[in-house]
């Protein structure tokens, strides 16, 4: 323990703060006798003690600012705690609780936990900020986010920080990335929320988001900074809008370990709950025909990962195109319209292929027209999914799959319990919110959480270990099959993707294959002789050392 700190500096440090279970000598040696209560508890003393305190909490919302009390005060106390209840806590630190905590930052703030704010109209301040912000810690992982297009809210300008800490803390508890190791990052670049910029407590800066030039501009600069003072960083982007995620990331892709979230974790979660479901049913990927529902960030990230794993099954581009079918808020897509995104665009059908086609400008009309084999939502239209879309899909299709992902709860496509009933329990679902199981005819359904934080934990803990300079196509697409074989696929009722339960277990197999992949592809910056050493290695376990 750093023996520099006063005693209110070492108290007030999250990462060296035992609080109450500084031993005797600890407290002697480094001047905190009288400044707690004189009983020294244990570790797991607090984490009772703790838990106790957090089931006395009235609602969702006060039990997550206990939590977040307590990570500011104690991370080893507060990733403790966290161990024990991986599955209970994950909705309250993470979706969908924290959307109510994002849209009330300003309101509820206290302190900025340990994040950096960048302001995106001064560049100058960036290379102290992140030099301050570190502190002399070594960086793996930075989360950043400019907040355009969180979750499924919107744009929420530098309230957005939430998500940054949050996907952090899901890096820890999931794959145990050391807390000290992490930077949470927000960029205000303003925000077009006029409610926000009347909002006399807002705390981010009043103006609308700067243009495209100082954008990016500063975003360059930040992606080199933050490359040059952490040379082994892993750089997560998380809820940028649409017209900038998919640019940064191609950006950057090929010259840094740079990983978008919403793009890539989601694609790889969903491909994963797709090869799942076939794994129940015993279908092919290549006979499924793909409706996405809402072709923007996430959308179009999935249908690239899905279609190259049908390319990758040995399909021509083409061909693999062809299973493909995109509707955003202009309907089906097509090739003549003028609007289409660099990433729709590839995946736009022609006209002349239907006798209908001026007609396909709803999802009842495409459905009834196409039938899909999977229906993937993330379009944050609250219940697009309607009984005669779900039944005229089943009326086609004897093992649906229906993935309803938009975030959070309140903006999901259709909720698991109405699938299940509408299909009489064929339907595979998939929610990006956590489900309960579906009591059904005798018969308990499982519904896995296709989230992106099922698998970017495990990801980027393979990355890091493996020092990879790059995050690569193949590395995804192992990411994606190390889930297979984890649910018992022939028990009624099976979920097509592991439960959030046993997170951390499978985060450690997807480490695996992300590391051995990076090192088959001499991706890895150091030498690696074991694999698994490797991966243990940078695995930090909740613990108090002196
Ligand atoms: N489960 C997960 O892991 C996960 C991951 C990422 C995003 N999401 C969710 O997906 C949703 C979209 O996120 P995003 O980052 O892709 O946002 P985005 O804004 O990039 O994409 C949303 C798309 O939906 C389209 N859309 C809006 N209304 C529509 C309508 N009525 N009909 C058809 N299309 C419509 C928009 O034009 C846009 O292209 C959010 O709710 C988000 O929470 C879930
Ligand atoms: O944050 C989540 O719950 C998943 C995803 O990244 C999203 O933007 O919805
Ligand atoms: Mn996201």
């Amino acid at each position: 323990m750093e023996q520099n700190k006063t005693s209110f500096e070492l108290l007030n440090d999250p990462f060296l703060n035992k609080g109450t279970a500084f031993t005797l000598d600890e407290r002697e040696r480094y001047g905190l006798v009288g400044l707690l209560p004189p009983y020294v508890q244990t570790l797991e003393e607090q984490v009772k003690q703790a838990y106790l305190n957090y089931q006395g909490q009235h609602d969702d919302v006060a039990r997550r600012h206990y939590l977040m009390n307590l990570f500011s005060r104690n991370r080893t106390l507060f990733y403790a705690l966290f161990a024990d209840h991986v599955a209970e806590f994950m909705p309250v630190v993470y979706d969908p609780v924290i959307a109510q905590d994002i849209k009330r930052y300003s309101e509820f703030y206290i302190e900025p936990q340990n994040a950096v704010f960048l302001d995106a109209t001064r560049p100058q301040d960036i290379e102290s900020a992140l030099k301050l912000g570190a502190d002399g810690r070594d960086i793996d992982i930075i989360v950043v986010t400019d907040a355009e297009g969180i979750l499924g809210i919107g744009d929420w300008g530098t309230n957005g920080v939430e998500i940054s800490v949050g996907k952090l803390m899901v890096y820890t508890a999931a794959a145990g990335i050391d807390p000290a190791r992490v930077l949470p990052v927000v960029i205000d670049a303003g925000t077009n929320r006029q409610s926000l910029l009347d909002d006399p407590m807002y705390l981010g800066t009043r103006h609308t988001r700067i243009d495209d030039d100082t954008y990016y501009s500063f975003l360059d600069k930040f992606v080199q900074e933050a490359e040059r003072q952490f040379p082994n960083l892993y750089l997560h982007f998380e809820d940028f809008g649409r017209s900038h995620a998919a640019v940064l990331l191609d950006k950057y892709a090929d010259t840094y370990p740079v990983f978008n979230d919403d793009i890539e974790g989601t694609g790889i979660i969903t491909l994963a709950g797709i090869l799942g479901a076939l794994n129940i049913t015993g279908g092919k990927l290549l006979d499924q025909r793909y409706l996405c529902f809402g072709a923007g960030t996430a959308g179009c990230g999935i249908a690239e990962r899905v279609y190259q794993e049908m390319v990758d099954n040995g399909l021509s581009e083409e061909e693999a195109r062809s299973h493909f079918y995109l509707i955003d808020k202009q309907g089906l897509l097509f090739d003549d319209m003028s609007d289409l995104t660099e990433k729709q665009r590839p995946f736009a059908r022609k006209r002349s292929e239907f006798a209908n086609a001026d007609k396909l400008t709803t999802l009842q009309a495409v459905v009834d027209e196409i039938h899909p084999t999977i229906m993937v939502g993330t379009s944050t239209m609250s219940g697009a999914f309607t009984e005669d879309v779900v039944r005229s899909m089943a009326a086609h299709c004897e093992r649906p799959m229906i993935f309803p992902l938009s975030n959070p709860t309140e903006l999901a496509e259709a909720k698991a319990k109405d699938l299940i009933e509408w299909t009489d329990g064929k339907a595979l679902v998939a929610t990006g919110i956590p489900s309960e199981p579906i009591e059904y005819k005798g018969v308990s359904y499982e519904i896995g959480q296709a989230n992106n934080a099922l698998i970017y934990p495990g990801l980027g803990l393979g990355v890091i270990a493996a020092h990879s300079r790059l995050l690569t196509d193949t590395m995804i697409s192992q990411a994606a099959h190390s889930l297979g074989g984890i649910v018992d696929a022939s028990k009624p009722g099976a979920a097509v993707l592991p439960p959030v339960s046993k997170l951390t277990e499978f985060s450690h197999t997807v480490a695996m294959a992300v590391a051995k992949q990076a090192i088959k592809e001499g991706l890895n910056r150091v030498d690696i002789p074991d694999v698994e050493e490797a991966v243990r290695s940078h695995t930090w376990t909740p613990r108090y050392d002196d």
